[in-house]
This record gives C-alpha cells, sequence and structure tokens, in this order.
C-alpha cells in the first residue's frame, strides 16, 4: 500500500459508471474497513488530472461517446500509466475494460486504447445483453463468475493477457472467454455491479493492492443469496 490507508481512485464518475458500477467502489472500501483498513476514496472527473499514487484505479462502462473521450483523456493525462509502472491495481468494467486494450469501436470509427492490457475489441454482429456467468481462472482462487452485460464490442485477447473467465452463459469477450487479466490489471464486462455479485473478486484486488495473502474472512450471506438467486435465473432462462 502508498500510503497508510488504502486509497481507491473513481476514474471519471462524470463519463463511465452504468449499471451500477458505482457499487464496486463502496463495495471494495467496506470490504477493506471491515478488515480495519482506513480508506480514502477519491473521485477524479475527466477535467481533473489522476492522481498516479493510489493503490486501486476503477473504471466504470460507458457509452460509446464517452468511452472515447475517456479513453482520449486516460492518454493525454499519463497518470494512470504511471500508477501502472508503479504497481497499482486497476480494476475495469465493460467499456473501462476495452480502453485498456490496444484499440475499440465507438460510434463506427477505431479509437486507440491505453494498450495497457494484449488485447483489442471490435463490434460483433449483436449487442450482447443479459446474464453473464462463467468459472474464473482457477490461479485467481475466485469462484464462479456472475454479473449483466450489455455492449457492442466483442474483445480478441492476445498472447500477453489470460481470459478471466471461460463463458457457461452470455456472451463475454467473444462467447468463449470473458474479461482478461495480467499482474494486477483485471477487466471484465459484468456490470450488476460485479464486486456486489463477486466478493471473492473484490477481496482479490484488495489482496493484490495490500499484499496481504489471508484476509479475515466476513459474513457474505446477502451475496451469497444474490449469488444463488442469480444462478437460478440463469438456470431457468436455460429451461
Ligand atoms: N456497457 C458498456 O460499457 C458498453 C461498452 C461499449 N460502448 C460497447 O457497447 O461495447
Amino acid at each position: 500500500m502508498s500510503t497508510e490507508s488504502l486509497r481507491i481512485v473513481w476514474i471519471y464518475p462524470d463519463l463511465l459508471s452504468t449499471y451500477g458500477d458505482r457499487g464496486n467502489m463502496l463495495i471494495l472500501a467496506r470490504r477493506a474497513q471491515l478488515r480495519g483498513m482506513p480508506v480514502e476514496v477519491l473521485e477524479v472527473r475527466s477535467d481533473q488530472r489522476l492522481p498516479s499514487t493510489a493503490d486501486i484505479y476503477l473504471i466504470g462502462g460507458g457509452e460509446d461517446g464517452p468511452q472515447a473521450l475517456g479513453a482520449q483523456r486516460l492518454l493525454a493525462d499519463g497518470g494512470l500509466h504511471r500508477a501502472v509502472a508503479q504497481g497499482s491495481v486497476v480494476f475495469g468494467v465493460c467499456a473501462g475494460y476495452q480502453l485498456l486494450g490496444t484499440s475499440f469501436f465507438a460510434k463506427g470509427t477505431q479509437y486507440r486504447g491505453l494498450e495497457l492490457l494484449d488485447f483489442s475489441s471490435d463490434r460483433g454482429p449483436t449487442r450482447a445483453v443479459g446474464e453473464l456467468a462463467g468459472d474464473i481462472d482457477a490461479r485467481l482462487g475466485v469462484p464462479a463468475l456472475t454479473g449483466f452485460e450489455n455492449h457492442g464490442g466483442r474483445t480478441h485477447l492476445g498472447p500477453g493477457v489470460s481470459p478471466l473467465a471461460r463463458v457457461t452463459a452470455g456472451v463475454g469477450n467473444d462467447g468463449a472467454t470473458e474479461g482478461a487479466w495480467r499482474g494486477k490489471l483485471l477487466g471484465t464486462y459484468s456490470h450488476g455491479p460485479a464486486l456486489a455479485r463477486n466478493p471473492a473478486l473484490a477481496d482479490l484486488l484488495l489482496r493484490w493492492a495490500t499484499g496481504v495473502h489471508q484476509l479475515p474472512p466476513l459474513d457474505d450471506t446477502w451475496a451469497e443469496r444474490l449469488r444463488a438467486e442469480r444462478r437460478a435465473a440463469v438456470a431457468a432462462a436455460r429451461a
């Protein structure tokens, strides 16, 4: 951790925050506080400089226009690249995931991404809308992914990244894999919000940020109920 407290930055809430993505910040802060960690949360708007010394950076989803603008601002700012070079954790959702790669499409135009992860995104034949589920890379030690997706993009992974999950319901990157990760950078198409629906993923980010490998367990009764309810909804939609 960079300072006494865990510093979480939410990047551009004015541009990138859909389908409950703000909940990711609330969940991370809460799960850290319940473990006795002091937390500082900073919301950085797109007209502000991005600090490069935070521990965790969150980027949410967005419409094509705000996504393109967000990527351009982040490239011009350079703060996120400096933070990544210093070992910060980054968690990107949907548009915030796509813009971590080399390129993406928005409103029919190809835009340069931040080139922090080895993948590119183009457009799919249809919009992917609905429940998204998958089995997460066993190396991450996190149970099955559950989320909600709504995107027109498809993402093609290069050899420099690993898929976050193998899809069991929905589309994710391309109908086979979902999300991507390398080092302490992780992206997903899951909204819902992703970290409320996948508390183990929130704890993975906290472990990466703090270097603490064993976090005290929390009472996840309500999260488990939500996960079971969503799993049942996916099964019912299939029946
Ligand atoms: N929900 C989102 O963030 C959408 C991302 C992107 N604009 C797409 O449609 O693929």
